[in-house]
Formats: structure tokens, C-alpha cells, sequence
């Protein structure tokens, strides 16, 4: 159990099948169909060597055009800021090897789309020490002054162990969570809708707060502060209590909280080494090729600037060094946000109602920031107490989430003094670097007296807002209460056969219109979306044996509401 709330498996019970981010919304098994040896599909030999525009190298970006290429066509990546995107790892100045991971940095295996690429890539893993995780040596919870320190949930006050009950009570009860995941479990694809289709009819109007609320298991206001602070798998989510009911459950059921890995050397790589990979055996392109080889100087092309619609039914690009391209389709990966502020676009390039769903898109901000230091001394016992020098820290003060990365007794560790969302997250924009480092560390030696961290900073910390970096504009997804519809617009755009003519040919990709907004394997699914998306509209197809997203669409479509 890595949760200070249990919600996957709990003791005792027999082990059963992996939860994997399979559904509910479109249970399509991404991870099967990307392992199958008949590959993705392909496209006519007519076709080949066809310049396809994909907007971002994050990692949805990179994908996309992996895959592309894979199928013959000939990618051509831009990218405003640096590959990776959000899957940004961070160097400490005269300490190379030591990564900060600023934005994703714990991956739950149940993100197997994503797995199947870090696997491919050859990288290692390991357990992240999220709060009261196996790997974790020791937590604290700080809450009204308060310090528990503990090691598993039952060293905790009785209060944990009620709230943590009363979470999956409240999931079991209200949203059928025992049933949805021994569904997700066998991947029984009429079960997950049939619960699934109820809840979102029930919940779309719901918040977070409000499905809480509504729990008899959370009558108490304490409860529900507690469980706002402390959470589950990773930490306090007070700060979504605003946010769809529906996004919480998501990330339940998917077991998207819990078991997390990361990756040894940092995220990054792994839309780094795709972008270098040179898969043997694709259709038109001699061996040896790779992304990096089909761009000028193995760098993609700069900042988007423009999308235009131009005839026949073409999608134009402009980008930061003025050069303008033409081409038959064109996948857009970046936070959609930016297409309707740093990007000039034709209106013509969706309808008016996905327009609408991307003008609605709701953004959580986050703020992170990261401290080198000369070894992992928290592991030092307190000759008094016998406890460790410093826990990964749970706090309903300003840091909210400190979590100590030990990269062995004789090397650097790392510590993220703090990690914060919205509301917590915007309290630190104002403040400059060596700023939030003092509150911070005034934060911790309230519950660490005695404590000086100071004395073992080895290099200048390194922060991050994402809500003010301009190629992104927020950290993540989250939608709001109602937001179902846009939701919907967005994931099913792929599929383009019932859109009239004059809006196809231009793909939209990334996390912010998956269903998982705020997890890698969003960016995945959706770049596979818009991989079968592209495919289809050169006239191609998938081997039978292997069907893709949009063969399976009319079986599998998220259920769709009226506008009235
Ligand atoms: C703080 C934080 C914590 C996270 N934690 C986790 C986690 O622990 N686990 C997990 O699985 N996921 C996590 N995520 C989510 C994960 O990082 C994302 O799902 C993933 O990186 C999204 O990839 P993407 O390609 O969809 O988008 P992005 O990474 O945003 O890529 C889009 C790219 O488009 C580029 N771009 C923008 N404008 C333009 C333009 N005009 N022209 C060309 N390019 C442009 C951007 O520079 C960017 O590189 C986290 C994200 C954040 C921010």
C-alpha cells in the first residue's frame, strides 16, 4: 500500500489482475494494441515519405511523430521551448548526473501506454518515496501544529485510519469503486460502461467538495479538512476539491495515485531518446534513420507562430523564423490554451463548438521547488528519538508537500522542499527563488527544529511556476464541474469522418484532452489517437488482427450528452 488512503488493492485480499489506465470513458487497450507485432496500421505507398506538422516535442509530440515516421510518413516537429515539455528534468549547476524533476516526476504502472515506451528505451525505475510508501523510510504529518511521525498508516492517531475508511467507503458506496475496478481489472468493456455512464450522468454537476460532502462517512468538517490535507497516494488534494468529482475518480479507479516509479536519470529522456531512435525496419526510410536525422540540424523546428487553413484543405504553418509550410494534416500537442493566445489561427481550423471546449479548458497551476544537498542526511537518527533527522513532510502550511530523493549514501540528494497546486501554488508566484526558499525553510523548521537545512545546500535551488511559463500556461488539466461535454469534444476530435470536409486534416493531441490530464499516459493515448487520426486520413489502415482507437470508436465512444 502506497496511500495514506487505500483505494487498489487492500491487504488481504487476493492479488488479481493490474489495474491499468484502461477507460472508463473509452476502455480502448492502448498498451495491447501498441505491443501487437502487426505495428499501427499503415498508409498507402503513395504516400511515403508525406510531411506531416506536429506542434510540441513534449512527450505526446515526440510519440505522434515517432510513430509517424514508423509508418513512413515524414514528421516535422516544432517546438517553442525545449523537447520533453512538461516532462522537464533539470540539471544542478557543477553536479551533473543529479536531475530535479520539475514537472512529472512518479509514474504508477498502471500508465502502461507510457511504460511501453520507457521499456522499449531501455530505462530503469524505481519506487518513488510518496508518503507511507514501502520505499519511504519515514513521514511526517503536520497538521495544526501538530507533528506525527510514522512509517506506516497504523503508527498514525486513529483519526488517519477513519479517514482513510471513510474515502473508500464514500468511493465504494457512491461510486461503485469496488465494482469499477474489478471491471477495469478484467477489462470488461460493457461493465465499465454500463457503471461508468451512470456515474457521469449522476456526477457531471458534482464537485469534488460536494461529492464529499454529501458521504454520511464525511459528516464531520474535520474529516473532510483532514482528508483535504493528507489524501490519497500522494498527498493533500484539498486544492481539487473545486474541480468534476468525475477527475478524482479517474484517477482512482486507474490506480493512477498509487505504486509510483521514477525514472532513473530523469523523465526527459524518454522523449529525448525517442527522438534519437532509429527503429530498424520501416516502411521508405533507410535504416539508420531517426527524427533527429529528418530535421535540419537534429533540432526541431522553432515556435509556432501561425495555423492557417489554405486550399484545397490544407494546414499552413508559420513559425518563429518566419518560414511558412504547407501540409495535408498537422497534430497539435501543445496545452490548447495556447492556440488562442501565442498562436494566430483561422477560425476555420475547428467548428465553433470545439472552439468553445478549448476557450473552457480549465488549467491547474503548480509550483515546485528543488534544493541540492551534500548527502541524505535526513536518514541521521536523532540520538534522543531514534527517528530520522527529516521524513517526507505532509503540511497544511505553505510547503504542503516535501519529499526527500536519495540517490545513495555517497552522492548529492535532492530534496523537493515544496510541491503545490492552484490556490497553494499561486501564493508563490510573486515571490522570487531566494524568496520562496526563505518561507520555505521557516515552514520546515516549525516542524524541524533544530533542524539546518541550509548548512548542506550544495548548489542554487531551482523552481518553477508552470502557470507562468509561457509556452504552457498552467500545469495541467482539470475540469470543472459541467465540463463533461468539452471533455468530450476534445478527446473524440481524432475521428473525423462526421466533421464536414473543410475541418479535417488537423489532429489535437497531449494530456489536456485526454481523460487523465495531469498523468503521461494521457499525452500517450491521445498521441496514438491522433496517430490512427493522421493514418486514416492519408487513406490508410490497421491490420484486422490489430484494431486501432477509431476502428473501435462506434463500440467504444465516451457517452455523449445533449447540448439542451
Ligand atoms: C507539475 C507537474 C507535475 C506532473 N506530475 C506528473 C507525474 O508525476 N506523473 C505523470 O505521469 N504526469 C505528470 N505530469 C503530467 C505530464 O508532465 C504530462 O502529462 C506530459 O508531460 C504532457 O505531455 P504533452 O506532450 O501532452 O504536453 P507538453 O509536455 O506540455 O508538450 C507540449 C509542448 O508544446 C510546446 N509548445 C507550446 N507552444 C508551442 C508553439 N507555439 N509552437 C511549438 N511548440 C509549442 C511546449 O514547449 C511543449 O514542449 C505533471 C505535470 C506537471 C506540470
Amino acid at each position: 500500500m502506497t496511500s495514506a488512503v487505500p483505494v487498489a488493492v487492500r491487504e488481504g485480499e487476493e492479488p488479481q489482475k493490474p489495474l491499468t489506465m484502461f477507460g472508463p470513458d473509452f476502455p480502448f487497450p492502448y498498451d495491447d494494441y501498441l505491443a501487437h507485432p502487426a505495428g499501427l496500421g499503415s498508409v498507402p505507398e503513395a504516400e511515403y515519405g508525406a510531411e506531416v506538422a506536429v506542434i510540441g516535442g513534449g512527450l505526446s509530440g515526440i510519440v505522434t511523430a515517432y510513430e509517424l515516421m514508423r509508418m513512413g510518413l515524414k514528421p516535422v516537429v516544432y517546438e517553442a521551448d525545449q523537447i520533453g515539455g512538461r516532462l522537464r528534468s533539470v540539471g544542478f549547476e557543477g553536479h551533473p548526473g543529479v536531475v530535479a524533476e520539475m514537472g512529472a516526476m512518479r509514474f504508477p504502472p498502471s500508465s502502461t501506454g507510457f511504460f511501453h515506451y520507457v521499456d522499449a528505451l531501455g530505462l530503469s525505475t524505481t519506487r518513488f518515496p510518496n508518503p507511507l510508501d514501502p520505499a519511504t523510510p519515514s513521514t511526517v504529518i503536520d497538521l495544526k501544529g501538530v507533528t506525527h511521525y510514522a512509517r506506516t498508516l497504523d503508527e498514525l492517531p486513529d483519526v488517519y485510519r477513519e479517514v482513510a475508511d471513510a474515502w473508500h467507503d464514500t468511493l465504494v458506496a457512491q461510486a461503485r469503486s469496488d465494482e469499477m475496478q474489478a471491471a477495469m481489472r478484467r477489462r470488461d468493456v460493457p461493465a465499465i460502461k454500463a457503471i461508468w455512464d451512470e456515474l457521469v450522468e449522476r456526477l457531471d454537476n458534482q464537485t469534488f467538495y460536494g461529492f464529499l460532502c454529501d458521504s454520511p462517512a464525511f459528516a464531520s468538517f474535520r474529516r473532510r479538512e483532514i482528508f483535504g490535507q493528507v489524501g490519497f497516494g500522494t498527498g493533500g488534494w484539498d486544492t481539487d476539491f473545486p474541480n468534476s468529482i468525475l477527475e478524482i475518480l479517474r484517477v482512482v479507479y486507474t490506480g493512477a495515485d498509487d505504486d509510483h516509479r521514477s525514472i532513473v536519470g530523469g523523465c526527459q529522456q524518454v522523449p529525448e531518446l525517442l527522438w534519437s531512435a532509429s527503429p530498424s525496419g520501416m516502411p521508405h526510410w533507410p535504416e539508420g534513420t531517426s527524427l533527429a536525422s529528418l530535421h535540419r540540424d537534429g533540432r526541431p523546428r522553432p515556435a509556432v507562430t501561425h495555423l492557417r487553413r489554405t486550399a484545397p484543405n490544407n494546414i499552413t504553418v508559420t513559425d518563429a523564423s518566419g518560414e511558412i509550410r504547407t501540409y495535408p494534416a498537422a497534430v497539435f500537442t501543445a496545452q490548447s490554451w495556447m492556440l488562442l493566445s501565442r498562436i494566430e489561427c483561422d477560425e476555420t481550423l475547428f467548428p465553433s463548438d470545439h472552439w468553445t471546449a478549448i476557450e473552457r479548458t480549465h488549467y491547474m497551476g503548480s509550483s515546485k521547488l528543488f534544493l541540492l544537498v551534500d548527502r541524505p542526511f535526513w536518514l541521521d537518527k536523532d540520538p534522543v528519538t531514534g527517528r530520522d533527522t527529516m521524513s517526507m513532510t505532509l503540511t497544511d502550511r505553505m510547503t504542503r508537500g516535501t519529499y526527500l530523493l536519495d540517490n545513495g549514501p555517497d552522492r548529492p540528494g535532492v530534496i523537493c522542499l515544496s510541491y503545490t497546486w492552484s490556490d497553494d501554488s499561486l501564493k508563490w508566484v510573486p515571490l522570487s527563488t531566494e524568496e520562496r526558499l526563505e518561507v520555505m525553510l521557516k515552514s520546515l523548521s516549525q516542524i524541524y527544529p533544530g533542524v539546518d537545512i541550509r548548512r548542506h545546500v550544495i548548489a542554487t535551488p531551482v523552481t518553477v511556476s508552470w502557470e507562468t511559463e509561457p509556452d504552457f500556461m498552467g500545469a495541467f488539466k482539470a475540469n470543472l464541474p459541467g465540463h463533461y461535454r468539452y471533455q468530450e469534444r476534445l478527446y473524440t476530435h481524432f475521428v473525423q469522418d462526421a466533421l464536414p470536409e473543410v475541418y479535417r486534416g488537423l489532429f489535437l493531441a497531449g494530456d489536456d484532452i485526454s481523460w487523465t490530464a495531469g498523468w503521461a499516459e494521457g499525452a500517450v493515448q491521445t498521441a496514438i489517437n491522433a496517430v490512427w487520426g493522421v493514418m486514416h486520413h492519408f487513406g490508410g489502415s490497421t491490420d484486422p488482427a490489430n484494431p486501432g482507437p477509431g476502428d473501435r470508436f462506434d463500440e467504444l465512444a465516451p457517452l455523449r450528452f445533449p447540448d439542451e
